[in-house]
C-alpha cells in the first residue's frame, strides 16, 4: 500500500498544493517553518483525521479560512482500483471524511485504511511519556492486525468503565449496582489482555533483532554494548495472573470508591523498559531512546506487515537527533520492510539518496507552504 496523490488545502501554511507520483522513499527539505511538518501532517490526517502536532485542529487551519482539506489516493496491494480519501475539518462543526466519495458515518471507520507510523521529535514520549501513550502505542498495533475485533471491545469497556466511575463518583452504592458494569467490564478486560498480550509477544520477537541491528548498523561502539541487556515488559493494568478482574474489583471495592475511580484494568497498562534494574529512560542518551524508538515503531510496522498490512512511515527531521550512522542504520531497516516514507530535513544533504538503496526516491523543496519538486 502506498499513497500516490495528496492535494493540501489550506493546511497551516499551505493554501494549496497537488502533489502526485510519490516514491518509495519522498524527501521533503526546506528551512525552518516553510512547511515541512505540515505536509507529514496532512498525511497523518488524511489517515487519521487529525493532527499528530494540535489536539485542536483549529489552530492547523490556515490563517483566515473556515476549514482545510486534505484528499489522497492510495495504491492497495493487489486491487486494481485506488482508494481516495478525503478529509474535511471545519471551524465549527464536525470532520467530515469520504472514501471513494462516500461519507463515513463515522471516524472511527477510517482508521485502517492508511496506517501511519510517525517518527518525529515528540517520539521521545514513548519511552518518556504517560502511560497512556506506551498504550497507544500497543494498541495501534493491536487495532490494525486484521481482524481483530479490538475497537469493538474497547469502546464496550470505556463505556462500562465511565459507568462505574460515576457509580463510584456518587458514592454510597450497594455492590448490587456496580455488580453488572464488573461482570462487563471482566468480560471485555480479559478479551483486551488477551489481544494486547499475544501482540506484544510478536512486538517483542520483531524488536530484538532490529534493535540489535541498529546498535549494530549504527557502527559506533557508543557505550550501549557494554550495558546491561535492555528489557520490556507489558503489565496488564492489575495482577492478571493471580486474580480474575471481576474478583480484583470485588476486593479493591473500598479503595476505589475512596479515590472516585476505578484504579486498575486494561486503561491502566503499560509497558515498562529496564536496562538491567534501571529504568531505560534514566540510563540511556537522548540518541539512543530515539534509537530504541525507531526499533519500537519498526518492530510494529513488521508485526503488520508480516499479517499483509503496509504502513506509511512520517519521519519528521530525524537528522537533527540522531548522527548520520543512525540515521543510515534507521533508514536500512525502512528499505528492507519495503513501506513507503516521507523524510523531512532542514538540509538536503542532510538526508541522504544513498540511504535509499536504490529504491524510488523523490525530492521536494518547501519554500513559504509551496512544494517542488526538485
Ligand atoms: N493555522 C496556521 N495558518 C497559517 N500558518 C500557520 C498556521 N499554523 C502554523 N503556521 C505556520 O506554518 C508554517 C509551517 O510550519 P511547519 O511546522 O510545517 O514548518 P517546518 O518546515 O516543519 O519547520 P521546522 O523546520 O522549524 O520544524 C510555520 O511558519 C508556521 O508558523
Amino acid at each position: 500500500m502506498y499513497l500516490e496523490k495528496l492535494s493540501i488545502y489550506n493546511f497551516r501554511n499551505i493554501q494549496q498544493v497537488d502533489l502526485s507520483g510519490f516514491c518509495a522513499f519522498n524527501f521533503i527539505h526546506g528551512i525552518n517553518g516553510s512547511g515541512k511538518t505540515s505536509i507529514l501532517e496532512s498525511i497523518h490526517t488524511l489517515a487519521l483525521s487529525r493532527s499528530f502536532r494540535s489536539r485542536k485542529m483549529e489552530s492547523v487551519i490556515s490563517y483566515g479560512f473556515d476549514a482545510l482539506t486534505v484528499r489522497g489516493e492510495i495504491v492497495v496491494d493487489n486491487k486494481n482500483v485506488n482508494t481516495v480519501i478525503g478529509v474535511s475539518r471545519p471551524k465549527k462543526g464536525s470532520v467530515v471524511v469520504k472514501i471513494n466519495g462516500e461519507k463515513l458515518s463515522t471516524v472511527g471507520e477510517l482508521a485502517g485504511v492508511l496506517p501511519v507510523q510517525v517518527i518525529n521529535p515528540a517520539s521521545f514520549e514513548l519511552l518518556e511519556g504517560s502511560p497512556s501513550v506506551r498504550r497507544q502505542y500497543l494498541d495501534w498495533g493491536v487495532f490494525h492486525v486484521k481482524h481483530s475485533g479490538f475497537y469493538e471491545f474497547w469502546p464496550r469497556y470505556r463505556k462500562a468503565l465511565l459507568q462505574r466511575n460515576s457509580l463510584l463518583r456518587r458514592g454510597n452504592i450497594e455492590a448490587c449496582q456496580l455488580a453488572p458494569w464488573d461482570r462487563e467490564l471482566a468480560v471485555m478486560a480479559a478479551y483486551i489482555h488477551e489481544e494486547r498480550k499475544k501482540h506484544f509477544k510478536l512486538l517483542e520477537q520483531a524488536f530484538n533483532p532490529i534493535y540489535a541491528r541498529l546498535l549494530k548498523l549504527s557502527g559506533v561502539d557508543d557505550g550501549a554494548s557494554s550495558m546491561p541487556p535492555l528489557s520490556m515488559v507489558m503489565h496488564a493494568g492489575w495482577k492478571v495472573d493471580e486474580i480474575d478482574f471481576e474478583e480484583h474489583l470485588k476486593n479493591n471495592l473500598t479503595s476505589d470508591l475512596r479515590a472516585g475511580f476505578t484504579r486498575s484494568g486494561p486503561h491502566r497498562a503499560d509497558i515498562e523498559f529496564k536496562i538491567g534494574r534501571l529504568p531505560a529512560g534514566d540510563v540511556l542518551s537522548r540518541g539512543q531512546i530515539k534509537t530504541l524508538v525507531c526499533a519500537l515503531k519498526l518492530a510494529q510496522s513488521k508485526v503488520l506487515l508480516d499479517q499483509g498490512v503496509s504502513t506509511v512511515f512520517l519521519v519528521d527531521d530525524l537528522a537533527a537527533e540522531l548522527d548520520q550512522y543512525r540515521c543510515m542504520a534507521v533508514f536500512a531497516e525502512l528499505v528492507s520492510l519495503g513501506v513507503q516514507v516521507f523524510a523531512s530535513s532542514v538540509k538536503r544533504s542532510d538526508l541522504n539518496d544513498e540511504w535509499c538503496k536504490g529504491k524510488g526516491l523523490k525530492r521536494f523543496h518547501v519554500e513559504h507552504g509551496s512544494i517542488a519538486e526538485c
